[in-house]
């Protein structure tokens, strides 16, 4: 779950994409970048880093133009080195760069594909270089100098044909526009946006529409899935439909976690799915539990907030804020390796003891997935004086991985791998532990639009909606990128790599 945006404007681009961007970064912590275009030149700036330690005033003064894409990265394939950091450029046909959210569940055979009848050479082991790659090879296929955007939609179909899994993507054309589309499941969200200037119209396009509140565009609507849009450089916004057939399931754990919560995703306020989630985990609790003698709910600070407040409320039992979180530390779960993110949990939140003494309280995170912040809090609030602690999550038990642009590559890793809500609840040391039931997440996000019939749940109940996820395919996943293989490929590889058109 990148972060992608673009734009084309009537006057330059650059601070708007890192504004952009830094909204955008609770969906990518490791690399971030950026690429415009002006008069022809290329001005490309990625590196691995927070969006404020990537760009400097220098680079800042160098990406010049009225045209230009940007991503910040959270990996889940390839390396973490910043080779990998996108937006990726390849230089045939017109000049073509490309930002990506999501994984595709095809890419092996695709790079080997991309050689062997397209003679294409793909430098590194990312995905998204080899997602460009099959769009550019159909781009060329066209034999034009001067593209139509009915060229640039066919090719969007080919790409359709060649690439599974999931794929939200931005790509800038030089001399002709950017064009974002989206994989015929519309896995991941991207959405697009409008502002009127004295010179005409700028569009926006972006992973979440928080981006657009930010810089005072107005959101037009979700591309659909399998939609493309493009916007020409002069500023006309063409679309298209180019699958021949789509199934909407959009990604439920984008409401449970990934998104911000000021986002609407897939015409559902983000915010309001999560209330219901507390609405729906309340109603659960009432009636598996109804002589619950839960004194304060406790959020585990920042995503579960919103659930917790409702469930709180739904309750009728106090909410408090009885653990702080340093607003200097990012999201522990996004970050590589499970080291990193063990400590950075304990640095991330600190209790008030005074919240926890003497009483039976009950935590509520909206996801318990590798349990790294659960087994620390469960001990944190018993240290800090709780007579009891109770758990509930906002999602069911996460038992399954993720192949479509979440890193749960390797199904051992999970907390819920192989083991039952008692000996889950015994694993995070917890008094009595309470989990949302799939059905309830279902209709607590769907209930935001009615025209949503399907959400990818994958993570929750196997079920892998492009038809293409074997038991093989999940079982190399897992040794490829299990936390073992990512800290030794870390150890390994140089990080400061850096690509030929990158300004330092
Ligand atoms: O079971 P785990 O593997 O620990 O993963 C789940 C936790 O990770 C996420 O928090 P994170 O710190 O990433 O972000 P947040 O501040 O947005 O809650 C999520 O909100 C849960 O708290
Ligand atoms: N989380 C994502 O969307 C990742 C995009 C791409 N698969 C990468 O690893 O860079
Ligand atoms: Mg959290």
């Amino acid at each position: 779950m990148c972060g992608v945006i673009g734009m084309v404007a009537n006057g330059a681009v650059n601070q708007e994409l890192y504004e952009g961007l830094t909204v955008l970064q609770h969906r990518g912590q490791d690399a971030a970048g950026i690429i415009t275009y002006d008069e022809g030149q290329l001005n490309l700036r990625k590196s691995n880093g927070l969006v404020r330690d990537v760009f400097r005033t220098r680079h800042m003064l160098r990406l010049t133009g009225n045209m230009g894409i940007g991503h910040v990265r959270y990996p889940t394939a390839g390396c973490e080195s910043s080779a990998e950091a996108q937006p990726f450029y390849v230089n045939s046909p017109y000049g073509i760069s490309l930002a990506h959210n999501g994984n595709l569940t095809n890419a092996e055979d695709l790079k080997e594909e991309l050689f062997r009848e397209d003679r294409r050479h793909i430098n590194t082991n990312s995905d998204s270089e080899v997602l460009l790659n099959v769009f550019a090879h159909e781009l060329g296929a066209k034999q034009k100098f001067r593209l139509e955007p009915e060229d640039i939609f066919d090719s969007v179909s080919a790409v359709h044909k060649r690439c599974h899994g999931a794929y939200s993507a931005v790509a800038m054309i030089n001399g002709h526009g950017i064009l974002a589309f989206r994989d015929p499941y519309g896995i991941r969200p991207l959405c697009f946006g409008k502002r009127a200037t004295e010179q005409g119209s700028d569009y926006i396009v972006a992973s979440e529409s928080v981006a657009m509140d930010m810089l005072g565009f107005e959101l037009i609507r979700e591309i659909a899935p399998g939609e493309a849009v493009f916007i020409s450089m002069d500023g006309e916004c063409f679309t298209q439909q180019c699958a021949e057939s789509t199934i909407s399931s959009p990604c439920v754990f984008e409401y449970v976690y990934l998104s911000r919560p000021d986002s609407i995703v897939d015409g559902v306020a983000v915010h309001k799915a999560r209330l219901r989630m507390g609405e729906r985990l309340a109603a659960k609790i009432r009636t598996a539990w109804p002589d619950t003698d839960i004194d304060v709910i406790i959020p585990i600070p920042d995503t579960s907030r919103t659930v917790a407040m409702q469930l709180a409320y739904e309750l009728g039992v106090e909410c408090r804020e009885g653990f702080i979180k340093n607003r200097y530390v990012g999201r522990t779960f996004i970050m590589p390796g499970q080291k990193a993110r063990k400590k950075s949990v304990r640095q991330k939140l600190n209790p008030i003891p005074l919240e926890f003494e003497g009483k039976k309280v009950m935590l509520v995170d909206d996801s318990v997935v590798r349990g790294t912040t659960s087994q620390q809090l469960v001990q944190l609030a018993r240290e800090s004086g709780a007579q009891q602690v109770y758990f509930a999550s906002a999602a069911p038990p996460v038992r399954y991985p993720n192949v479509y642009g979440i890193d749960m590559p390797n199904a051992t890793e999970l907390l819920a791998y192989d083991r039952d809500e008692e000996q889950i609840t015994a694993a995070i040391g917890a008094d009595r532990m309470v989990y949302q039931d799939i059905e309830d997440l279902r209709a607590a996000v769907m209930a935001g639009n009615d025209q949503l019939t399907r959400l990818d749940c994958s993570c929750f109940d196997g079920e892998y909606i492009t038809g293409d996820v074997s038991e093989e395919f999940l079982y190399g996943l897992s040794v490829a990128r299990c936390d073992a293989a990512k800290e030794k490929s870390r150890h390994e590889e140089n990080l400061e790599t850096v690509d030929v058109h990158n300004h330092d």
